[in-house]
């Protein structure tokens, strides 16, 4: 499918192998994070996510054994209304290590995936068809 984007420094959004189902982010400036501290990265990209999509963002494998950095929302979700020119995607970003962290620009610091999705409908009822399941460990 055709997807609009708009990106800083004309880096160029691609997936990397045949098989591959996110394609990377690159980091669009030179960021440090101290010690513990949260920052977003900007990736200095719009994305026009098409209808019937969501495009989710996550972490590459990679990222936090190279900089020591977690995802904090574990994972992102895009909008589709998220396209006017300024709505640049950001991967929000925690250093949970105890030294400062570089990350220079240019670098691939997170991946994005585009999943069908459906809008609901919400129907409020009294009473819910079906037996209580239980959960968090009910089944043992
Ligand atoms: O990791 C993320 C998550 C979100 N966004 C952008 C796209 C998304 O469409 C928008 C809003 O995200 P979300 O709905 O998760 O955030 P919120 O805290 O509910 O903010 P808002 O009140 O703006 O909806 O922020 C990012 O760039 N990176």
């Amino acid at each position: 499918m055709k997807v609009n984007i708009k990106t800083v420094n004309s880096q160029v959004l691609e997936y990397k192998t045949k098989g591959a189902v996110g394609f990377d982010f690159y980091s669009s400036e030179d960021i440090s994070f101290e010690a513990k501290e949260f920052k977003l990265i900007e990736t200095g990209t719009v994305i026009q996510t098409p209808k019937g999509y969501m495009l989710q963002l996550q972490p590459r494998s990679s990222t936090f054994k190279k900089f020591g950095l977690m995802q904090v929302n574990s994972v992102g979700i895009i909008d589709q209304d998220y396209c006017g020119d300024e709505d640049t995607i950001k991967f929000p970003y925690i250093n949970i290590t105890e030294k400062k962290q570089f990350v220079p620009k240019g670098t691939r610091i997170g991946q994005g995936v585009f999943v069908k999705i459906e809008k609901a409908e919400f129907v409020i009822v009294d009473k819910m068809n079906g037996e209580n399941r239980g959960g968090f460990g009910s089944t043992g």
